[in-house]
């Protein structure tokens, strides 16, 4: 995967890849300690234009910390940024207006109403297009009147919606944006960003809700423990996992434990329950010598692919600088 030009970790020189598509963020090896705490240990991730990134991973793993090191609100250990060809640190401020960035946590001003906190934005990014905010007003069932004190969660999270996809920022990037919606308001939010990026918008998605990534990214890359531990499209890291099967059988369910790639074996009475990879005809001819009396392959989502990238391995110590050792 090393070499596929569209993985978003793959290096690009200077703002534009050869395939011509301009790289919006060039993190290489970002490395950020806070104290003894290792928390990002060497991340490299590239987001082009039009290209929606997942940023996936536990709490915990990294995603918010890379995220202020990119738009400058910490200051890292190691490692080079690039955003829109320049260094946050020494050219962030041009390169920063060019970003709409909604943060995980929201803290709007109590006073205003929700039209009066959409009113300063606008005036401040001097970016915003009026009928994309009354159509994603309205879309998001947002109540400009409604005041900011009295605003539940959810609510909240549409004023900082509204205010990101009413801009003409040319990267857009989210921190659990869903968090608080309702399943027909995330289907909203995956509508307003698919049309981003049909506008040409690059748009990185940091979340640990997989189904949100899962129906709306080109690419994820996985965190854990501060490193990447996998990246590709969204169908490569479904495709690495293993599928469900369940049968039942008019009797007792046989034992399967022979059949290559059946793993997690679990019998209840006439029911058996497993996980399966690799060539399907062993299991296929398995089971149907036991003539079952219905059988479900499963496609795997990507709920059983992190499965395994979430938890937690025992190399992972080496994600703590060496004095954490001492
Ligand atoms: N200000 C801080 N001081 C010390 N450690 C911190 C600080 N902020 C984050 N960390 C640690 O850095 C690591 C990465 O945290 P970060 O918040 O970036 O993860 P995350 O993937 O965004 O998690 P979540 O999904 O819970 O927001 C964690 O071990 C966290 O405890």
């Amino acid at each position: 995967m090393d070499d596929d030009p569209t993985d978003p970790g793959a290096p690009s020189p200077g703002d534009s890849s050869p395939g011509g598509r301009t790289a919006v963020v060039e993190i290489r090896g970002l490395v950020k300690d806070y104290g003894r705490v290792r928390a990002l240990n060497g991340i490299d991730l590239t987001v082009h234009a039009g290209e929606v990134v997942g940023f996936l991973g536990p709490n915990g793993a990294g995603k918010s910390t890379t995220i202020r090191c990119l738009l400058d609100l910490l200051r890292p250990t190691g490692g080079t940024m690039r955003l829109f060809g320049r260094d946050p640190r020494t050219g962030g401020v041009e390169a920063r207006r060019r970003v709409s960035y909604v943060p995980g946590e929201l803290r709007l001003p109590p006073r205003s109403t929700a039209g009066e906190i959409l009113d300063s934005v606008a005036r401040l990014r001097g970016d915003c297009d009026p009928a994309r905010r009354a159509d994603v007003t309205e879309r998001l069932g947002l109540d400009p009147h409604k005041a900011a004190k009295g605003l539940s969660t959810g609510n909240r999270r549409k004023v900082a919606l509204v205010s990101a996809f009413m801009s003409r920022a040319d990267l857009l990037v989210f921190d659990e944006p869903t968090s608080g919606l309702d399943p027909l308001l995330q289907q909203v939010f995956r509508d307003l960003v698919r049309e981003a990026k049909a506008r040409g918008t690059a748009v990185l998605l940091s979340s640990h809700v997989l189904a949100e990534v899962q129906r709306t990214a080109d690419h994820a890359v996985v965190l854990r423990q501060g490193r990447i531990v996998a990246r590709g499209t969204v169908d490569d890291l479904r495709g690495n996992a293993a599928q469900r099967v369940e049968a039942v059988f008019p009797g007792t369910a046989p034992d399967l434990g022979a059949v290559p790639g059946l793993a997690d074996i679990r019998t209840d009475g006439r029911r058996l329950r497993a996980r399966f990879t690799g060539d399907p005809a062993p299991l296929l001819d398995a089971l149907a010598r036991h003539r079952p009396t219905s059988v479900e392959i499963a496609e795997p989502d990507l709920d059983d692919a992190f499965r395994d990238l979430y938890t937690p391995h025992a190399d992972d110590t080496a994600a703590r600088p060496p004095e954490a050792h001492a």
